[in-house]
């Protein structure tokens, strides 16, 4: 008997063929083998430098052991959009974070454009909303946010009448043809006239945003940006703004936009981008309180508006639902150099070892293009999915923290049976949320350790989704054609290698601690 529609899957894993490149690693861990019994047999014969080489050799042939594990089955996902569609009348509120911390090294232009290609997906915007974390607190960030808000009230209209794909102006228009993505029947002469105008319009954005930054402080004491007189970027308070709400919940109309810059003081650690990631859980916990998440960095942008979709094609599957955590994009990236002298668009780690782990309990957390589900972020385990049990109200406050609001929205996420809170207005969470985005919110709970993100690495990304995968979820890799996200990479060697460096570090960090995924593996 035929499956009936229902019961079809929304994604599968699909299986690459992979027998020469099998064939071909295990010629070379067998050529290995026989250099170092070579070794080995005539080590009498030169001493000390023999031994050394043996060592590394030896260290090689480990990590080429474990290399190939990883590679031998590579998978991938493959989703059915069309069968979401049909099946999932009522598409559930995801929450897209963006984080950013230096308008220098991270200039405004580029977090807007991040933001614009969120703000633009083909989902409906009632049920998005778009926090950007702000570490830099600068007006200048929230300025252009402000700015970039207005903008999107052309710009979105604009993608979703010509489908266009690319919806990071500076991409688009980089660009410089003005050809409509061929849907059906467009005008040609009014899809150039409107081209034009929006052009003009993100070209004048981009003007505004430049000046704000050269003029580095146009905005002290005055209205919206008073907040942000006499804050320091590691002493200030918290600052919320809701930029643009969606009041009237329109499927048509722009995602609630919300920035956000948490408390910070010089006694307190900020722990990072985890530290970051964390307050926007909590803050989007009280505002929308969305079951599902997207983060991105403010360095890559949407290069598919249906990649929402995709999302929720792998994360509402009933028939993985109690397994899969979170679904991982790879990183692709623009611009690169010619042959990637540096490696820096890291094709063997993204799309060999990705999609290797891909095959195996999925791919390892990113840091970026990633959706993820709130239960799982506030700890929850498949095991917990089947035990009813409910935490009490002691423990809530145990791992969550003191406020009740949020506490509140915690046990809904939790419950999984409600997606939001209420309709409410965003403003008037605007408190709550100032209170847990404070600095010492965290302090006594289970945030970093329990819930959230996971502190204790510079690579917090993989550390978090480790855990996750200890606790027993599996993860998906899903790598659409075109990508999903595009990014931007360090180009130089220098760059490059402090961005190498820093991941060694976390790696190691992990290694060298109780979160070691070895020790995971046996005391789970
Ligand atoms: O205190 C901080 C430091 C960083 N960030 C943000 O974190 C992101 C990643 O930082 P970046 O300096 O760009 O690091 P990369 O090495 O390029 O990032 C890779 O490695 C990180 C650590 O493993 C992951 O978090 C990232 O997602 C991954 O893209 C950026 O959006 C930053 O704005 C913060 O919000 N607060
Ligand atoms: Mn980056």
């Amino acid at each position: 008997m035929a499956p009936s529609q229902n019961s079809l899957p929304l994604h599968e894993r699909v299986w690459r063929r992979n027998n020469i490149k099998r064939v071909m690693d295990i010629t070379v861990l067998f050529f290995l083998i026989l250099l170092l019994i070579y070794r080995i047999v005539s080590l009498n014969n030169y001493g000390v430098p023999w031994l050394i080489a043996f060592l590394c050799e030896l260290w090689l042939t480990f990590n080429w052991i474990l290399v190939i594990s990883t590679k031998w089955s590579p998978a991938q996902s493959k989703i059915y959009l069309d069968r979401l569609l049909q099946r999932v009348p009522e598409l559930p509120p995801v929450d897209m974070f963006v984080t950013t911390a230096d308008p220098v090294l991270e200039p405004p232009i580029i977090t807007v454009n991040t933001v614009l290609s969120l703000l633009a997906v083909d989902y409906p915007a009632n049920k998005l909303a778009c926090y950007v974390s702000d570490d830099g607190c600068s007006p200048i960030t929230f300025y252009s946010l402000v700015e970039a808000s207005k903008f999107a009230k052309l710009w979105v209209p604009f993608c979703k009448k010509y489908d266009v794909r690319v919806r990071a102006p500076f991409r688009y228009f980089s660009d410089d043809k003005a050809t409509p993505n061929g849907k059906n029947g467009a005008d040609l002469s009014e899809f150039q006239q409107e081209w034009k105008t929006i052009k003009d319009e993100y070209e004048h954005l981009c003007r505004k945003i430049e000046n704000a930054v050269k003029n580095s402080t146009p905005f002290d004491g005055d209205g919206e940006f008073a907040v942000f007189s006499n804050t320091e970027r590691k002493n200030h308070p918290t600052i919320i703004k809701v930029i643009w709400e969606n009041k009237e919940g329109l499927s048509s109309g722009l995602p609630h936009l919300i920035y956000v810059s948490r408390e910070k003081r010089p006694m307190h650690p900020h722990l990072y981008k985890a530290g970051a990631m964390n307050v926007l859980a909590r803050v989007s916990g009280v505002m929308s309180n969305a079951p599902y998440m997207l983060n991105l960095d403010c360095d890559m942008f949407v290069n598919d508006p249906k990649i929402v979709l995709h999302g929720m094609c792998i994360l509402l599957d009933p028939n993985t639902q109690k397994e899969v955590a979170f679904a991982q994009c790879p990183q692709y990236f623009y611009d690169g150099l010619k042959d990637d002298p540096f490696g820096n668009q890291f094709v063997v780690l993204f799309r060999f070892v990705g999609t290797g782990l891909g095959g195996l309990q999925g791919p390892i957390y990113l840091g970026t293009n990633c959706f993820h589900r709130r239960k799982v972020i506030y700890g929850l385990s498949p095991h917990d999915l089947e035990n009813t049990s409910i935490l009490s109200e002691k423990e809530l406050v145990r791992n969550f923290g003191s406020s009740r609001e949020f506490i509140n929205t915690v046990a809904l996420a939790l419950e999984g049976t409600t997606y939001a809170p209420p309709q409410h207005n965003l403003s008037n969470s605007v408190e709550t949320a100032n209170q847990v985005a404070g600095c010492g919110y965290e302090h006594g709970t289970g945030w970093g350790s329990q819930v959230g993100w996971v502190y204790g690495s510079t690579t917090e990304d993989i550390l978090t989704g480790m855990k996750m995968h200890t606790r027993g979820w599996k993860s998906e890799n899903h790598m659409p054609d075109p990508p999903a996200f595009m990014g931007s990479a360090p180009t130089g060697g220098p760059a490059s290698m402090t961005q190498q460096k820093r991941w060694a570090t976390g790696l190691l960090e992990i290694l060298l601690s109780k979160n070691n995924p070895i020790f995971g593996t046996l005391f789970r």
